[in-house]
């Protein structure tokens, strides 16, 4: 659904891709991690055709994002971190938008505002930052586009309203749609996503899936010292330390989406080892 080959991008003189490689495909829910600056945004808004590429090709849904053809746009939304919606009703930014998507379906939509306890006879500019943002994935929902681009979706949201969007999320995924959600908030991605991607200094430093994530690695706690020191990565808590380590017993356990995170940040290399074998 996504083919990345070689994508070099910089902002004049600012290079944040140099040789980045990717493929996603339907039917999963990707989650794509990174230090502040390593280029997130950037990736996504390449995949929507609102940056384009210096070098190399980036191929969404077969097109090519920056001609930005009618067809391409159709299958693709996204969900910005930052946004400004216009002074108008639910029901009048429905009428201007959603006949861009014909897949769109307005009964969804309703659903989607029920779950997230959005009146329907609201108007954007008078909702909070967080009403405003369940708006839109809903939207980004029920437009049944293929590729969902989400930037940072539950920043703004109340507890409840995270939890909600993962259960929506999860019962949105189909064989022949791709979610992509960037996020710092690894908690909120947690039981949701089964792929993980980090971008780290302009190319991507670790990309699995959940399921080799927790054949190849373990999420404990331990108070062996030995063990402890041996691990890719531990930290102390009032539970002796938590660590990850080579999942050597062969027993699928929990991923921990934070202590990977935190692990391939700080042991990237090492870990990435384990995979290649
Ligand atoms: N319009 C711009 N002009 C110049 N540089 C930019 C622009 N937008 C982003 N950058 C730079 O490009 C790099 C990547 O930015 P981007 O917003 O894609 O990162 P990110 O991983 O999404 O960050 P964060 O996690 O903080 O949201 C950063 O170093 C940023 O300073």
């Amino acid at each position: 659904m996504v083919s990345i080959q070689n994508l070099h991008f910089s902002y004049k003189k600012k290079k944040v891709f140099d040789g980045l490689n990717l493929e996603l495909k339907p039917g999963h829910i990707y989650g794509l991690l990174g230090k502040n600056g390593m280029g997130k945004s950037t990736l996504l808004c390449n995949m929507a055709g609102l940056l384009f590429p210096k070098e190399g090709v980036v191929r969404v849904n077969e097109f090519n994002p920056a001609e930005r053809q009618a067809e391409f746009l159709q299958g693709i939304y996204m969900v910005p971190e930052e946004f400004h919606l216009p002074n108008i009703s639910i029901e009048a930014f429905l009428d201007g938008y959603a006949p861009f998507y014909p897949q769109f379906n307005n009964q969804q939509f309703q659903q989607y505002l029920h779950i997230f306890d959005i009146p329907r006879d609201s108007t954007l500019q008078h909702m909070s930052y967080g009403q405003k943002k369940k708006v839109l994935i809903s939207f980004a929902l029920a437009s049944n586009a293929k590729l969902l681009l989400m930037d940072e979706p539950t920043n703004g949201l109340d507890i409840m309203s995270k939890s909600q969007f993962r259960k929506v999320l999860a019962e949105s995924i189909n064989d022949e749609r791709c979610i992509i959600v960037s996020t710092h908030q690894v908690k909120d991605l947690e039981n949701l996503i089964d792929r993980v991607t980090i971008i780290e200094d302009g190319r991507i430093l670790f990309d699995q899936t959940v399921e080799a994530i927790v054949q190849k690695l373990s999420f404990r706690y331990s108070f062996d010292d030995a063990e402890v020191k041996a691990a890719f990565y531990a930290e102390p808590s009032l539970r002796g330390s938590v660590i990850v380590a080579a999942n050597t017993e062969g027993e699928e356990g929990k991923l921990d989406l934070e202590l990977l995170y935190k692990a391939i940040v700080t042991n990237g290399i090492t870990i990435q080892k384990l995979f290649n074998v």
